[in-house]
């Protein structure tokens, strides 16, 4: 028997504990390029641990809908993750708590068209979850020789509605 959860809006107060919401919303920091460029400067706490570096990333992935069967989640210990849409399609995007080495009960938010998002090192999420096609996303993470990766089989499992 799944567990229900709805979404929420994406907004920055909600997912401070996650990570970072990256969009052009609001003044930006600085006008550039002969005031033809606003810049949202250094939005986003990057970190690829003593051992890793940055790379850059496309993923091709394949489009969800609702109700979303939510079995997985995983987290990257030594390194943060970026999930930047090259496309303007709202994605969905599932974090959770830690709970004693395990993910607490998920949180699933909605992004706005536009909106990337940054989970900080550490932060249990579900993997990425496009909602339309193409699920064409640059993803900024950490490059390094270990798996960086720790998954989590939910029991129980939860499914998610749209809000
Ligand atoms: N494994 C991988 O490269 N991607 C996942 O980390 C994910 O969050 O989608
Ligand atoms: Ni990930």
């Amino acid at each position: 028997m799944s567990v229900e959860i709805k979404t929420e809006p994406l907004t920055p107060e909600a997912f401070a504990a996650f990570g970072d919401v990256l969009d052009a919303s609001g003044a930006p920091d600085k006008m550039i390029n002969a005031g033809l460029c606003g810049r949202h400067h250094d939005r986003a706490a990057l970190d690829f641990g003593p051992q890793g570096r940055a790379g850059i990333s496309i993923f091709n992935a394949q489009p969800r809908s609702f109700p979303y069967p939510l079995n997985l989640m995983e987290r990257h210990p030594e390194g943060s993750q970026a999930f930047l849409p090259m496309t303007a399609s709202p994605f969905l995007v599932i974090v959770a708590e830690d709970n004693n080495g395990k993910p607490g009960v998920p949180r699933a938010f909605l992004t706005q068209p536009l909106q990337g998002i940054n989970f900080h090192r550490g932060t249990w999420h579900g993997v990425l979850t496009p909602l339309e096609a193409p699920g064409i996303f640059a993803v900024v993470d950490r490059i390094g020789a270990t798996p960086n990766l720790e998954e989590v089989y939910l029991d129980p499992e939860y499914v998610v509605t749209l809000g």
